[in-house]
């Protein structure tokens, strides 16, 4: 089957949700293109599971929409299996919870993280626990499979091996793939798009490669002003040293940059805390403020 080129997987227009008074989720705009595999990112609180929930239908938004193509799979955090059931009995509630069930496809993902069929789920460790939810979800062949942190009970090996196999999944089948996650440095190579939520607003949105391609860091000579023109991300000092993640301005040509001062392209993993970092120190500053004028 073809898929129209730039086709829409998931769709967010000014989506808001609250609990009680406090909104958690803020005029989230956003368009996930199908066939990404999307990373999710945040400082705790951020909003990432409450986005997810609203997406997969779990939450109603109190404003705006939200809305993905096809058949939604959403593993939460908790990654719930029952304790009493075996990987096998999971597996037969897959076949008949869900209207369409790839058996093969689930036993084979249980097979490739060597969790026993005949073992009940509470006797599992977490990571355990992890594969046979994700067996599931894999099974109900889903269009868009939505994770919410789907690496944090899981070892380095391991969380390497599920990111590769959801690679497979996305090659093979065509799905969306949206997962949350802390573990930042763990996603280059496996995430294309990003979604990067801070205090329930989206901060950045879109094509990972594209929005890095737009940021330098730059280390140089102790300087107040990075040596290139564009919007300071974030700037650090020490005695002699300077170092900025700048984003440059749309439009222009990259600018050329020689002397004392050095170029490199940020990975994932800068961008994301630099971020965080000056969404943090700007939240300290409007505090300090507020405090200011109530004083
Ligand atoms: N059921 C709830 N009732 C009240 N407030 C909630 C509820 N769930 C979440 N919140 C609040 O909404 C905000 C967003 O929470 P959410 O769990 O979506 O963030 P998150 O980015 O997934 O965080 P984490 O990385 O810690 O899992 C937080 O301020 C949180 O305290």
């Amino acid at each position: 089957m073809s898929t129209a080129v730039g086709a829409v997987a998931v769709r967010a227009r000014g989506l808001g949700k609250r609990y009680r008074a406090k909104w958690a989720l803020r005029e989230c705009t956003f368009e996930l293109p199908k066939g990404r595999v999307a990373a999710l990112v945040g400082a705790n609180g951020a909003g990432k599971t409450t986005l997810m929930s609203v997406l997969a239908g779990l939450l109603d938004a109190d404003e705006g929409s939200a809305g993905a193509v096809g058949r939604v799979a959403f593993v939460p955090q908790e990654k719930p299996v029952y304790r009493h059931f075996t990987a096998a009995d999971m597996l037969r509630l897959g076949a008949r919870l869900n209207v369409v069930w790839d058996e093969e496809r689930a036993r084979r993902w249980l097979a490739r993280f060597e969790v026993p069929l005949d073992r009940a789920c509470g006797k599992l460790s977490g990571g355990g626990q992890a594969q046979v939810a994700f067996a599931l979800a894999v099974g109900s062949r889903p269009d868009v499979l939505m994770l919410d942190e789907p690496l944090a009970n899981l070892d380095p090996l391991a969380r390497r091996e599920v990111t590769a196999e959801l690679l497979g999944e996305v090659a093979a089948t065509g799905m969306t793939v949206l997962l949350s996650t802390h573990v930042v440095s763990e996603l280059s190579g496996v995430a294309d798009h990003l979604l990067l939520l801070a205090h329930g607003r989206l901060l950045a949105g879109g094509d990972l490669d594209e929005l890095l391609a737009r940021h330098v860091g730059y280390t140089g000579p102790r300087s107040d002003v990075p040596p290139a023109l564009g919007e300071v991300v974030q700037a650090r000092h020490s005695a002699g040293q300077s170092t900025f993640l700048v984003e440059l301005p749309e439009g222009q040509p990259r600018p050329v940059v020689a002397g004392p001062w050095v170029e490199r392209p940020p990975t994932l993993e800068d961008y994301v805390l630099a971020q965080l970092e000056a969404t943090r120190e700007e939240a300290t500053r409007e505090e300090a403020t507020r405090k200011e004028a109530g004083a």
